[in-house]
This record gives C-alpha cells, sequence and structure tokens, in this order.
C-alpha cells in the first residue's frame, strides 16, 4: 500500500500485517450530499485513508470519490463501522454486505464494530463472531472494534478467536485514555483516537496555543502532531480545504518532550462523546 508519498505520512502495521496511514480523514458530520466533494478534496490534498461509519450516512459519497480520484483502490485505505442496529449476526453479515455495496467496493480495507452496547439484549461477542465470519470469507482485510473498554476486550480474547486489529476510541488532550491505550499495546491492538481535537474544544487552551506560537505552526497542528508522536493513528474531519492542509501537515516538525509533557498535562478525563459503558443508543 502506498502512503502519500510527498507528504510523509507513516503507516502502522496492524497484528495480521496489514498497513495502515498513521493519518486520515475523518467523515462524520459530513453531509451525505457534499461527501463526494469533499472526500475528493482530501484525496487531492493527500490523505489516503477515509474513515467512514453506516451511521454517518455518507458511504455511498466516500465510495464515488474513491472511484472519481483516478488513484488506484489498492494506495486508498478506507474503514467502514458496523451499525448499532445490527449487532444479531445475520443483521451484521447482510448490513457489511450493504457497506460494501454502498462503497461500490469488492473489499473493505477495515471494518469495526461501532459501539460495545453492553446493556442491549444482542451479546457483543455475537456480533465479534460475526466479524470473524466476514473477515474469514476474504472481504475485508482487517477487523477491529471502536469504543472497547479492557472489560470487553477481554471477553473478546476469551470467547473468539481473533483479536481485533485496532480499537478506536476518543482521545484528545482533555481525555488522554492511557489506561486504555496500555491496554491496547499490552494486546497488539492499534489505539486509533477520534475527535483528535475534540471537535476543536482544546485550540483555545493556552498551554496549546503558546507551543504553537513558538513553533510557528497552528493549534490543530500541535495537538494531532502530539497524537501521531503518542503512536495513535488519527482522522481529523474538516469541510475546508486550507484546514485539510494544516492537518496533513505534520511530519516536518516535532514536539519536544517538555512540549509533549505540558499537553498531556492537559488530562482532565473530559468525554466530548458518549461513555461506552452506558451507551447504548439503537438509531430507529
Ligand atoms: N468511533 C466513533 O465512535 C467516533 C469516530 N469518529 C471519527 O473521528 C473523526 C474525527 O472526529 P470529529 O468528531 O469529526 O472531530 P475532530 O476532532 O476531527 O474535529 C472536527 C471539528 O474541528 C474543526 N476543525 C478541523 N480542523 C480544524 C483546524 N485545523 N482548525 C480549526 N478547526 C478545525 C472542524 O470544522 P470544519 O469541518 O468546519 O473545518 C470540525 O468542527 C470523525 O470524522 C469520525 O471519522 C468521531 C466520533 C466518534
Ligand atoms: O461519530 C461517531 O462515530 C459516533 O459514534 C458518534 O456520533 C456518537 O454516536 C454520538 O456522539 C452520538 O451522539
Amino acid at each position: 500500500m502506498a502512503p502519500a508519498p510527498a507528504l510523509g505520512v507513516p503507516t502502522i502495521t496492524l497484528n495480521n500485517g496489514v498497513e495502515i496511514p498513521q493519518l486520515g480523514f475523518g467523515v462524520y458530520q459530513v453531509p451525505p450530499e457534499d461527501t463526494a466533494d469533499v472526500v475528493g478534496t482530501a484525496l487531492e490534498v493527500g490523505y489516503r485513508h477515509i474513515d467512514t461509519a453506516q451511521m454517518y450516512g455518507n458511504e455511498k459519497g466516500v465510495g464515488e470519490a474513491v472511484g472519481a480520484s483516478g488513484i488506484d483502490r489498492s494506495e486508498i485505505f478506507v474503514t467502514s463501522k458496523l451499525n448499532n442496529g445490527f449487532h444479531r449476526r445475520d443483521d451484521a453479515l447482510r448490513a457489511f454486505d450493504r457497506s460494501l455495496g454502498d462503497l461500490g467496493f469488492e473489499q473493505l480495507d477495515l471494518f469495526l464494530v461501532h459501539w460495545p452496547l453492553p446493556g442491549i439484549d444482542v451479546d457483543y461477542v455475537e456480533t465479534w463472531k460475526a466479524m470473524e465470519e466476514i473477515y474469514a470469507d476474504g472481504r475485508v482485510r482487517a477487523i477491529g472494534v471502536s469504543n472497547f473498554q479492557p472489560a470487553h476486550l477481554r471477553r473478546l480474547f476469551a470467547e473468539s478467536e481473533i483479536r481485533p486489529a485496532v480499537n478506536q476510541i476518543e482521545v484528545h488532550p482533555y481525555l488522554a485514555q492511557d489506561d486504555v491505550r496500555a491496554f491496547d499495546a499490552d494486546h497488539e491492538i492499534v489505539t486509533e483516537a477520534w475527535s483528535p481535537i475534540a471537535q476543536g474544544k482544546v485550540l483555545d487552551d493556552p498551554a496549546i496555543t503558546a507551543i504553537a506560537e513558538r513553533l510557528g505552526r497552528t493549534p490543530a497542528q500541535v495537538v494531532l502532531r502530539w497524537h501521531v508522536q503518542r503512536g495513535d493513528v488519527v482522522f481529523p474531519k474538516s469541510v475546508s480545504r486550507e484546514r485539510m492542509e494544516q492537518n496533513i501537515g505534520l511530519f516536518d516538525f516535532e514536539l519536544d518532550t517538555g512540549g509533549m509533557a505540558s499537553i498531556s498535562g492537559l488530562n482532565r478525563n473530559e468525554r466530548t462523546g458518549p461513555d461506552p459503558d452506558t451507551f447504548n443508543y439503537i438509531p430507529r
């Protein structure tokens, strides 16, 4: 898989040998009717990794942009996620088929269980076993989870065969998630950091703006560089070309130890999104 070479985006090797670009582009809250254009721009800017989900309703636009880009399908890494209403085995298999159809792909790069939903009447272990079936038939290169806590992962380890390749969780300077990240790392699971700039909430923090001023970078670049140096995968979302360019321009500077520590010191265990231990929302 070729990363966008001129921009220097590194790849990370997942536990089954598949390579994922460490920086990608997220499309949560990109309206379906705008998605083909927005993702087309991101691909022009140099992104080669797109993070979508059935829940976002915009997989068709992602597929359209990939198809129209003129870039070989094998050079673009695409992730999607199983929606919350499809946790039963048969529903999960059908939902995966729909994703492939909407994207217009023969094969997806990464498919995730979006939320564990620990309070619903379908056990997420059943859902994970359906993911294993999907993986076994070869139409997805890697499978993983999102918003899984260590207790949820321990059950998967005990009751199923395949270890998730990634765990996509909320991480940013106000929610450092060091315990879950360490658990993931100890079990060869790559952590992906969602809402990496906390949807903008961390960008006015004086500790971050001070580093940005000193380095002549934007606050978003400083925060995203912090994630990259911690080793997580990130996929900031923006509908603006200028911000897309900023957010991928991270590979020609570094934060020193003091800068990294200063940002890590901002942690206050503050979520911007739902808590996976209590979130049981099923879209109707
Ligand atoms: N697995 C899960 O449960 C979840 C996964 N995700 C994934 O993570 C991705 C990223 O998270 P998301 O919640 O979108 O939030 P982000 O942390 O990426 O922040 C996006 C917001 O920040 C603004 N922004 C982007 N770049 C800049 C910049 N350089 N300077 C100032 N503002 C900026 C955007 O505005 P604008 O667009 O106007 O530029 C938008 O309002 C999602 O798109 C999705 O793929 C997100 C939530 C949950
Ligand atoms: O964006 C996602 O991937 C999500 O799961 C979130 O939208 C989450 O479902 C949420 O914030 C609901 O309010």
